[in-house]
């Protein structure tokens, strides 16, 4: 595996997308950034965190192995890598609030981002990105973040931390390749954050509404069990869950 590590780039998703339009990539090529100008989230949101005390690192993917319609399921790998790579640190209340949140005590300690690498014209790759909040303490105007240090008190060294999500995110790809697509849903869907139980969810005219989540399709929709008793399908541009 080939770790790129850089000092500063806007962001690690777009450094390693441009890298791969030039030149043949290696499988699981990683490009870890100390610093990003440019980070980003979902839905156009911003990523940004203190230099040097994070985590912000891509993984390339070739899409022969993982199709575009598994592109979920990449998702949800690299969800439960962070997930177990968590736990092992005893991080509590670890949840994922979909699709690509993962949270510890209902904040937010780790943002995954997919894109797609486009080359020559054709879908080439999959680019998965991934910010973990590993040593900040302080946030400014971010409202329910925390970190691996603000739940443990325990400073971690990067590359340790890098190497067990690697090493973790290996496991799960395995698991896909070998085709164990059932048993990544069903472990995903168990660590859904609020999944049972009723929540107030905000539709895209920002109405309220109650559901209850039951788990997700395979291309990455909430289901949810609504007051009329049936099951509705939402993406993320339907739909917010109110805390
Ligand atoms: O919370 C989200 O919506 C996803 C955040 C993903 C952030 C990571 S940091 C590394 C990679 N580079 C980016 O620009 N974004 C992802």
């Amino acid at each position: 595996m080939r770790i790129v590590k850089l000092h500063t780039t806007d962001s690690t998703n777009d450094y390693l997308k441009s890298l791969a339009k030039e030149e043949n990539l290696e499988e699981d090529t990683v490009v870890w950034a100390l610093e990003q100008t440019n980070g980003r989230g979902q839905m156009g949101t911003k990523w940004a965190t203190e230099p040097s005390k994070n985590l912000t690192f891509s993984v390339f993917r070739k899409i022969q192995q993982i199709t575009i319609d598994q592109q979920f399921y990449a998702l949800m790998a690299a969800s439960l890598a962070v997930k177990d790579v968590l736990k092992k640190l005893l991080i509590k209340n670890v949840a994922v609030k979909w699709p690509n949140d993962i949270l510890s005590d209902k904040k937010k300690i780790c943002g995954i981002l997919i894109e797609n690498v486009i080359k020559k014209g054709e879908l080439n790759a999959m680019v998965i990105g991934v910010g973990l909040n590993v040593n900040q303490t302080v946030w400014e105007n971010v409202p329910r973040a925390t970190s691996i240090k603000t739940q443990t008190g325990i400073h971690f060294d990067l590359q340790e931390i890098l190497n067990m999500l690697l090493e973790q995110f290996h496991f799960y790809v395995k698991m896909l390749l070998d085709g164990d697509l059932e048993k990544i849903k069903e472990d995903y869907e168990s660590f859904l954050f609020r999944k049972d139980k009723p929540s107030t969810f905000l539709n895209a005219n920002k109405e309220q509404f109650v559901g209850i989540i039951q788990g997700v399709t395979d291309q990455g929709k909430l289901l949810l069990l609504e007051e009329d008793n049936r099951i509705n399908e939402y993406d993320l541009k339907e739909l917010e869950l109110c805390f």
